[in-house]
């Protein structure tokens, strides 16, 4: 069976990164996105927005929805503090089962746990069977039509808080018009909006931040 592009970035990432170096695994897949195959990690000019706001936020409990390889997981937990806690929502097996090896590899295990299955059905268990109070960031990164109603479930189900943090990607290209137009009208939501560009591309994208309001 021929490999898939996420076990040959897997083996990019175990043959060229440092074990337990986690800027090593993001740079690393990002030089062989860069120069090999296009994938769909955040990337590097994104990312460093996603730094900022996520150092801004300082936060003890974070959401993210899209696991993908691992790479965005990776990214933020490299700059979370010892005692936070990352959950990452993944429903693809295949995905999921390479992220866990990445984040692993970085040695961020102790702070990420990988939640394998549909969003709308993990996010009513969060609290209950995962010991969440209220989230203090959220990133959105998995299917586009998701976002919006993935974010009206997150405030049905008590889990945000004033203050809450959510960013999500690519609300330019492939785009979420339906999270934007829900957002942006919403006076529950602070909107912010951050012009950048599709990850390793010089195609436009941008990242949009709504702080929940209480
Ligand atoms: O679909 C995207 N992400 C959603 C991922 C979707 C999900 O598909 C199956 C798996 O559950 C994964 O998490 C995406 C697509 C592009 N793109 O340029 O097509 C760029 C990006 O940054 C993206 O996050
Ligand atoms: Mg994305």
């Amino acid at each position: 069976m021929d490999q898939s592009k996420e076990q040959r970035i897997l083996n990019f990432v175990l043959q060229n990164a440092v074990r337990g170096d986690p800027q090593s695994v993001v740079d690393t897949i990002d030089k062989y996105c860069a120069q090999k195959e296009w994938a769909m990690n955040v990337g590097d000019e994104k990312g460093l927005i996603l730094d900022k706001i996520l150092e801004e936020a300082k936060p003890s409990t974070s959401l993210e929805l899209g696991t993908y390889c691992g790479y965005s997981a990776v990214r933020m937990a490299r700059l979370l503090k010892p005692s936070a806690r990352l959950l990452t929502i993944e429903f693809n097996p295949e995905f999921a089962a390479i992220a866990k090896q990445i984040i692993e590899f970085a040695g961020v295990q102790e702070k990420v746990k990988i939640l394998e299955g549909p969003s709308e059905e993990i996010i009513p268990q969060l609290k209950k069977k995962h010991e969440v109070d209220t989230l203090d960031f959220v990133f959105l990164d998995h299917w586009k039509e998701r976002y919006a109603p993935d974010t009206i479930l997150l405030q049905e189900c008590g889990l945000l808080r004033k203050g809450t943090v959510i960013l999500a990607d690519n609300v330019v290209c492939p785009g979420a018009p339906e999270f934007i137009n829900y957002i942006r009208n919403n006076s529950h939501f602070e909107c912010t909006n951050y012009p950048s560009h599709l990850e390793y591309m010089k195609v436009k994208d941008a990242m949009e931040k709504a702080v929940f309001l209480g």
